[in-house]
């Protein structure tokens, strides 16, 4: 990848997600024009940019909280605000193979009759947040055909150094890592307790609730241990697969604890993090899995303990999320985004139960209850659930075991007994 440090402040690699296209189109910037390297990303990215108005938006500035925040509200206020015409595609800039230097941002294909309305927009969504936007022109140069970029609007004093020149778009060949994995780690998944914990140390100002659950956090774990004595069996699975009914059988069973992630100590914070960009949503969850370690560590010294839901269900749910498009688009099995945290108690076994999608929307309208909107997406989305399922089992050490819960509450409840029984010799 040396190749593409070319010019300073110049060799971020920039990914663009097009809906029709399996890969996403990628390009970098360099000072001069030059000989495309991949002439079949040339002829997708003609055909891509077109004829139309071309604007990149880059959030900048502030911490991580703000720049998800403020991603977040972009989303919104885009969507809503802009012509119809005008296409809004995910744009991703980064520095192959390192870890924190992905941003997010988007890329605006207009083809309104008139620029007014959207040029309106960007100046007035660059006066409300810290946004670097980007505008693009074609260029003859040379008997070669060129797109050209350059800042768009009043250079802002947080751009960064070589930006607001005008540089080449070279098309290139996709790098094999994708930044959606180096992205996840640390921003959608937290793989120490330190990581999620900081996060909601940069939200004490913005959300007055971070300090109430770090003080839960600090006094739940206040002697975290991460050993076990009697058995821990963590049960996950899509929402309606049965959990609940099974643990609540299986606590009695077995004489066992039964706990479940989130813990009940945070249920009066969970809708307002729900509300919050992945980031802080997902660090509030994480933290939520630690309260429950020092839980299962506590009462597993008496009992078996039964587990609802655990770093799994954290993990499966903000994969799916941050993964757009399909299955395959999913960072493979082995990646380290599947790795179970180093400091996180480890149960003795993880059971996932599954039903076909349709006994499971037949047990949802049976039930009848409210859903969350990730719950809502599960059910229109069949590609979504099958995301969060094969993530689920490409998570490893420990790895699930699959079970069958399609039969009736005994037979289930039966075969969950004798798997325990064996693996845990209970
Ligand atoms: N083995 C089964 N056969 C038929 N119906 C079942 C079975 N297990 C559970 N159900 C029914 O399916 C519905 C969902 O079950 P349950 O609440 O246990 O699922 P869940 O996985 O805990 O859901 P959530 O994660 O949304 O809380 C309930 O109405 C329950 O009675
Ligand atoms: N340990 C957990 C439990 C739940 N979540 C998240 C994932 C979904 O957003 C949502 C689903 O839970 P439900 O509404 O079915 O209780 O909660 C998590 O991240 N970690």
């Amino acid at each position: 990848m040396s190749a593409v440090r070319l010019a300073r402040g110049c060799s971020r690699l920039f990914l663009l997600e097009l809906e029709a296209r399996a890969e996403p189109l990628c390009f970098l910037l360099r000072a001069e024009p030059s000989a495309p390297s991949c002439p079949s990303s040339t002829l997708a990215l003609l055909s891509a940019f077109g004829s139309a108005r071309l604007f990149s938006l880059l959030v900048h500035g502030g911490g991580r909280v703000h720049r998800a925040r403020s991603h977040a509200e972009l989303v919104n206020a885009l969507s809503s605000r802009l012509p119809p015409e005008c296409r809004v595609l995910p744009l991703t800039a980064f520095l192959p193979g390192v870890k924190d230097s992905v941003t997010r941002g988007f890329f605006l294909r207009d083809e309104s009759t008139s620029s007014s309305s959207t040029e309106r927009v960007l100046n007035e969504l660059k006066q409300s947040h810290a946004l670097t936007v980007f505008s693009y022109e074609r260029e003859e140069n040379g008997g070669g055909q060129y797109w050209c970029q350059e800042l768009w609007g009043c250079p802002t004093t947080d751009t960064e150094a070589g930006e607001n020149q005008r540089l080449y778009v070279t098309p290139v060949t996709a790098p094999q890592e994708n930044p959606t994995a180096l992205h996840i780690i640390n921003s959608v998944v937290f793989y120490r307790l330190d990581d999620a914990y900081q996060v909601l140390e940069e939200c004490r100002d913005i959300i007055p609730e971070s300090k109430e659950v770090l003080e839960i956090v600090n006094q739940q774990l206040e002697a975290y241990r991460r050993d076990i004595r009697f058995p821990v069996v963590v049960i996950k699975g899509l929402d309606a697969t049965g959990k609940t009914t099974l643990t609540e059988s299986l606590q009695q069973a077995l004489g066992a604890t039964l706990l479940k992630s989130p813990p009940q100590c945070l249920a009066a914070f969970r809708q307002r993090f729900d509300s919050e960009p992945p980031l802080i949503r997902r660090a509030f969850y994480a933290l939520g899995n630690y309260i429950t370690a020092a839980q299962i560590a506590r009462e597993s010294l008496q009992r078996p303990v039964i587990v609802d839901r655990y770093w799994h269900s954290t993990a499966a749910y903000a994969i799916a999320t941050a993964v757009s498009g399909a299955v395959e688009k999913l960072p493979a099995l082995g990646s380290e985004i599947y790795e179970w945290p180093s400091d996180l108690l480890q149960p003795s076994l993880v059971l996932l139960l599954t039903v076909s999608p349709r006994e499971r929307l037949r047990r949802l309208q049976g039930r009848g209850l409210g859903q969350t909107e990730e719950e809502t997406q599960l059910e229109v989305n069949d590609l979504f659930r099958q995301k969060v399922d094969e993530a689920y089992k490409r998570i490893q050490n420990p790895a699930c075991v699959t079970v069958d819960a399609s039969p009736s509450p005994d037979q289930v409840l039966q075969q969950v007994l004798s798997l325990i029984r064996n693996k845990c010799h209970l």
